[in-house]
């Protein structure tokens, strides 16, 4: 990390300022050659006229100088006019000057391995700067301000403590564990399970906040899965035959439904199929029902496939056009066929998208804090009833510890790292 990085921090395009950044330490050095001067002070606001080899521009510079800054490292920065020309032009003489270019995120990157951010403060900066409500961003900004994190710091300390509590048990002989002592044990395992529960709950309002619903047609074949795509689509995107195995790919299109945004999905008929380019369909049509949203269960008949999802899942019935068929235990009947129950259903969910979006989320999450919180609780679960197997308990203990820790950035792989920094923007 010797090397000093520089980027606009601003779009490229043309608005009344725009700002470069620099951080590293040359930084000073370098900004101190274009703005002529051998020496800055810390936060002093400089009004400068920046040359390279000619004048360029005026601008205002600010010298933040390690270890307060945003990257904990000296940094630089050159607010001058919004010219992506001019922008570009100060960048090269920069790098001139002995800096590099810097990578997508690495910014934000140094500021998390100087710690002066977690990682999931970090994601929260750039699920702030891409959030598309006003709600969305205040979520990011509290995220971002630390409430989840502390969350899931709150939950390692409770971790801990049971787990103390679990090997000082341990250290009784075998027979001589006091029942009461399980009994504590059982109860503190239950309370710890419902605390992550109900933030993996709160996590995934976030998430839903943050993104277009999802919401996936599924069923068995030919019961209008297609038919009901095209009808909420308004246009004819996916193919309607009367042979049951139409559909093979997944079909997605973004809707507006009642004036709200969501994501339709389309799938594969699920049956047990021999054709092998239906059964990749169905298994595409399997995965995606668990990055769904909300499952809308298509069926013409009473009997339900068992459906593997672990979000909300509407029974629609169709066809009711075709004589008398009792929807019982349906949420919705429905015919394309005739408009019966069409708008009931839209209605339905521009209900769920809004109430999805308009709940007050106490702190942003994405789905890989999700993932990593629903190990946990799965870890855990597994053992809610067999606290006696003490050694078992500990080991889960140890390993939820060491999940949560990767939400946070204490224990995440490299190539985690990579990827999340790598999704980040120029400049940031
Ligand atoms: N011009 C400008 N505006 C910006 C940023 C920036 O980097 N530059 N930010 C970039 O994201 C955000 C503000 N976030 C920042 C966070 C920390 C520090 C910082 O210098 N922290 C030091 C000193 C803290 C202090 O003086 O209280 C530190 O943490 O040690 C700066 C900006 C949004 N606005
Ligand atoms: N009578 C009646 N027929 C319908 C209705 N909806 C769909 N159909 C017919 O049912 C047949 C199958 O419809 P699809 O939409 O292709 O069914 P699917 O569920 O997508 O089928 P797969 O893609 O094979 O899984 C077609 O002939 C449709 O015209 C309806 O509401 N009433
Ligand atoms: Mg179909």
């Amino acid at each position: 990390m010797n090397t000093t990085i520089v980027a606009p921090a601003t779009a490229m395009v043309e608005q009344p300022i725009g700002i470069i950044r620099i951080s590293g330490p040359k930084a000073s050095r370098i900004a101190g050659k274009l703005i002529g001067k051998t020496e800055m002070t810390p936060r002093q606001v400089y009004v400068s006229g920046i040359s390279t080899q000619h004048f360029v521009d005026q601008a205002v510079v600010i010298f933040f100088q390690a270890p307060y800054s945003f990257t904990g490292e000296d940094v630089v920065e050159l607010q001058m006019h919004g010219n992506p020309h001019l922008i570009n032009r100060v960048v090269f003489e920069c790098i001139k000057l002995g800096a590099v270019m810097a990578n997508p995120g690495e910014f934000s990157q140094r500021a998390y391995l100087n710690g002066k951010l977690s990682l999931v403060q970090v994601e929260a900066v750039a699920d702030l700067i891409h959030a598309k409500s006003e709600k969305a961003a205040l979520s990011a900004s509290k995220s971002m301000s630390g409430a989840f994190c502390k969350v899931i710091r709150q939950l390692q300390s409770d971790m801990m403590a049971l787990r103390v509590e679990v090997e000082a048990t341990i250290d009784f002989d075998e027979d001589d564990i006091p029942t009461l002592g399980l009994d504590v044990l059982h109860k503190k395992l239950a309370i710890l399970i419902q605390e992550i529960s109900t933030n993996l709950s709160v996590a995934k309002s976030g998430v839903l906040l943050a993104k277009c619903p999802e919401v996936v047609l599924v069923g068995k074949p030919n019961v209008g899965k297609s038919t009901l795509m095209n009808e909420l689509c308004g246009s004819s995107v996916s193919i309607i035959t009367e042979h049951a195995g139409t559909t093979r790919d997944l079909i997605t299109r973004d809707i507006i439904c009642n004036g709200v945004a969501l994501r339709l999905t389309d799938t594969a008929g699920l049956r047990a199929a021999y054709d092998p380019a239906e059964q990749e369909g169905i298994e595409r049509a399997k995965k995606v029902l668990t990055d769904a949203d909300l499952v809308l269960h298509l069926s013409t008949e009473d009997e339900l496939l068992p459906i593997q999802a672990n979000v909300p899942v509407w029974r629609v019935r169709t066809k009711i056009d075709l004589g008398d068929i009792q929807s019982q235990g349906a949420d919705f009947s429905i015919s394309v066929k005739t408009g019966a129950g069409i708008s009931a259903l839209k209605s339905a969910l521009s209900g769920f998208v809004e109430g999805a979006q308009s709940q007050e989320v106490p702190f942003s999450a994405r789905q890989r804090h999700i993932d990593a919180l629903e190990r946990v609780h799965e870890v855990l679960v597994a053992l809610s009833d067999q606290v006696e197997h003490l050694d078992m308990l500990a080991d889960a203990l140890a390993q939820s510890h060491h999940y949560l820790g990767q939400i946070i950035g204490e224990t995440t792989p490299d190539d985690v790292l990579g990827e999340i920094f790598s999704q980040f923007c120029i400049g940031k």
